[in-house]
């Protein structure tokens, strides 16, 4: 798997395995509106957005629609960049569904681990540059989603002074305060993203960072007030679905949209060879151990403590937004 040949098809967006018969990892085709995806052939630019309510949490479901979506824009030879939003104006992604954790189906668990590990090979490894629009949370797997794009721009919410409108937006690895850990290449992309000694704090502590503080350890590397703009200055917002019009006209989607602009007119063949040089190792040495992540994963959650503790947090959860 590991030779040049390999190596170049990963990052020109097609899978070396993909030649053969149906690898057992290879996502299945799925088509859905999880993932609503605009395209401008024009600027070359795309936005996928992800709907899936009420938290954009990551089912099996939902990393097989990410996968899909990201390799059919892929496929589309005139586009260069992509930015990565969500519908909810206060949530990116809640990270994995915390349900497919809980009292677990034994054949689904392990493909609903391989279907985030492909959307971490995907997304890390896209031949398309890519923007995260971070307007909401972005706890665990959802701060994963933004660190495996190549910038990331967040809002700093709204610090309305009134109470009821205040929202201040966090983003962070915060499995320990789960009971859980972030698997290592997770984890290993905290270190690449902040570094080390940031990283081994953040990841010990579980910290949810806010919008500055992100900006500070380099966790984004943007942020942006919370604003609404008069209007697009660009054709993308023009052509996106109504349900999401109204959200793109800020100043969050601009900045994105100026950074994949930027992007874009990298030449793509150099574009794509410095990717490789800062992420293929990390890539390939995932995949080499793939199949005993899959296993570890599934016999950790599996593990009775993990299973009360995980129960536990979906109860809080569930009782936190009934008394809302
Ligand atoms: C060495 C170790 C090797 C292997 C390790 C093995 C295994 C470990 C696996 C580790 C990987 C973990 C990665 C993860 O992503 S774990 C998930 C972590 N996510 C969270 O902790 C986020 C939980 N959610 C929240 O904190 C809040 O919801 C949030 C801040 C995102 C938004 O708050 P807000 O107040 O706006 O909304 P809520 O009322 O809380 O929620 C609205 C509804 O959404 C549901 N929800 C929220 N998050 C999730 C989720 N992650 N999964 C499923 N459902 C979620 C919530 O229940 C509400 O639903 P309703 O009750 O209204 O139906």
């Amino acid at each position: 798997m590991n030779t040049p040949r390999a190596r170049a098809m990963l990052f020109m967006g097609r899978r070396s395995h993909q030649s053969h018969a149906p690898h057992k990892h290879s996502p299945p085709a799925v088509a859905n509106d999880l993932v609503i995806s605009t395209v401008d052939e024009n600027s070359g630019i795309a936005m996928l957005t992800m709907n899936r309510p009420p938290a954009n949490s990551l089912s099996l479901e939902m990393n097989e629609a990410l996968c899909y979506s990201l390799k059919t824009v892929e496929a589309n030879p005139k586009i260069q960049s992509v930015i990565l939003s969500s519908t909810n104006p206060k949530i990116f992604s809640a990270g994995l569904d915390i349900t497919e954790l809980v009292a677990p189906d034994n054949d689904r668990l392990p493909r609903f681990w391989n279907s985030l590990q492909q959307v971490y090979i995907d997304l890390y490894g896209s031949r398309l540059a890519t923007v995260a629009a971070i307007q909401g949370h972005a706890p665990a797997a959802g701060c994963f989603l933004a660190m495996s794009c190549d910038y990331r721009v967040m809002s700093e919410g709204d610090t309305n002074n009134d109470i009821k409108k205040k929202h201040v937006p966090t983003i962070g690895l915060n499995e320990t305060q789960l009971g859980i850990a972030a698997p290592p290449w997770m984890g290993q992309l905290l270190v690449r993203t902040i570094g080390f000694r940031q990283a081994e704090l953040a990841l010990a502590l579980g910290t949810l960072f806010p919008p500055e503080q992100a900006l500070s350890i380099g966790l984004v590397d943007d942020i942006v007030p919370h604003q609404q703009v008069e209007s697009g200055d660009h054709k993308l917002v023009d052509l996106l679905p109504s349900q999401i019009k109204d959200q793109a006209q800020n100043s969050l989607l601009q900045k994105a949209y100026t950074q994949a602009q930027i992007y874009a007119k990298i030449p793509p063949q150099a574009r794509v060879a410095s990717k490789m040089v800062t992420r293929e190792e990390h890539i390939f040495r995932m995949i080499a151990k793939r199949d005993e992540d899959t296993q570890h994963f599934c016999g950790f959650v599996t593990q009775k403590a993990v299973q009360k503790n995980l129960t536990a947090y979906v109860e809080a959860l569930k009782n936190k937004s009934a008394k809302k």
